[in-house]
């Protein structure tokens, strides 16, 4: 990329990697200002600069004509630039700047994600947050490609995204331990089932949704998992091939965009990962296979000694994985009910809702019987 230097090179976070004992870094500088999602790209663009230049010192005397800003992508959650600037020395460094879209916090925790990217970047995880402002935060651009659905399935792949994952999860997260699955589900749940819809023939659709059947669901659902007695890790939760970056060149993966982690389930995590298989089509015949899930824990369990591990925790992980599938489908379902209403994303999210809960009845029975009779089994052993 010519002169073009990234704020956190490829050798820095592999030197972070490497050192276990790296230190989390609380001096990252913060700015009061705030850039409006809604404004036109040529009024954003001085707003951007200013942003920078109030946010690092360096760059406060360079004139404007020094920065380049274009669109990386207007993600379904935010708005994501990136600022190319010309330092005095004639080096280009690039950065992104993520603005929260709008009424996000009704269903992320900027909180929990802010103290998470902290450990998680010491950890050598997603890009290296530089800093934060009232409606988003600066981070290290990340020079990859982002992952198509059917990457996640070529077996070098899934293995190192298994193998990554095992790592992530690995990370220590300051605070409670607490699994997050059910109070985010139940909160979901709260909002979900109290929305108006201006839009009639939106709130008509919304009206045929029963409640009382979903809060029945989640019920019986959170008992079950509760039998299984999984573990629980610091997840991402949202491991879909667009949070996955590959450097080709250095074969380096990226985990990015960590909105939604938090101390959960790793059966959740994993079971989430592969409903992503089903790709922007939502096909979810293209789940995985057992023998492709089986490669995936493999690599999870043991990466160094993948063919040694046993029967029985392949068994394990994969009724965990498929219990937890579940209700990574009613999670996103709620979700998508909430960003419905609150979201100014033009995307049908109404539809989406009921694409995901219309899969968690379909898979259900297949899901339950196996925990089930998995739990059954356990016992008599
Ligand atoms: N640090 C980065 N460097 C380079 N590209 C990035 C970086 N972060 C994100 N991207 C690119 O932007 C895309 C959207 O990013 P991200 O998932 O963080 O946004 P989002 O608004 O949360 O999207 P969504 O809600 O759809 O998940 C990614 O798929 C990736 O292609």
């Amino acid at each position: 990329m010519g002169a073009t230097k990234k704020i956190c090179t490829a050798m820095e976070i592999q030197a972070k990697q490497n050192n276990t004992n790296s230190t989390v870094d609380d001096s990252i500088p913060h700015s009061h200002l705030s850039v409006g999602t809604s404004l036109s790209f040529p009024v954003m663009v001085p707003r951007l600069i200013a942003l920078c230049k109030d946010l690092f010192g360096k760059w406060s005397k360079l004139d404007d004509s020094c920065f380049s800003v274009e669109t990386v992508s207007g993600g379904i959650t935010n708005l994501l630039l990136k600022v190319t600037v010309k330092e005095e020395n004639g080096d280009n460094v690039s950065v992104t700047v993520r603005l929260y879209g709008p009424n996000t916090e009704y269903v992320i925790n900027r909180e929990r994600e802010l103290q998470a990217i902290k450990y998680l970047s010491a950890a050598g995880f997603g890009a290296k947050l530089l800093g934060v402002f009232g409606n988003g935060m600066v981070q290290s651009f990340i020079d990859a490609r982002t992952l198509i659905p059917s990457d996640m399935r070529n077996p070098k792949l899934a293995a190192e995204i298994a193998k990554q994952l095992r790592r992530f999860h690995q990370v220590e997260i300051p605070g409670s331990k607490e699994p997050q699955l059910w109070v985010d589900i139940l909160k979901f749940f709260e909002k979900a089932s109290t929305l108006q819809f201006e839009d009639i023939d939106k709130q008509k659709i919304y009206e045929t949704i029963s409640f009382k059947e979903i809060h029945k669901e989640i019920t019986q659902l959170k008992e079950l998992t509760g039998l299984l007695n999984a573990p629980v890790v610091f997840a991402h939760n949202d491991l879909l091939s667009g949070n996955l970056m590959l450097n080709d060149e250095h074969d380096k993966l990226y985990f990015i965009d960590f909105e939604y982690g938090s101390y959960n389930y790793r059966g959740f995590d994993i079971g989430n990962h592969f409903n992503e298989y089903a790709g922007y089509d939502c096909d979810y015949s293209l789940y995985p296979s057992k023998d492709e899930q089986y490669h995936f824990f493999r690599h999870y369990l043991q990466p160094e000694k993948p063919y040694e591990v046993s029967e029985k925790d392949l068994e394990a992980l994969y009724v965990e994985t498929s219990t937890f599938m579940l209700a990574s489908h009613l999670y996103w379902a709620l979700w998508a009910l909430i960003q419905a209403r609150m979201s100014p994303i033009d995307f049908d999210y109404v539809s989406y809702f009921f694409l995901r809960y219309n899969e968690y009845k379909k898979q259900k029975e297949m899901s339950l019987s196996l925990a089930q009779s998995y739990l059954s089994g356990s016992k008599k052993a």
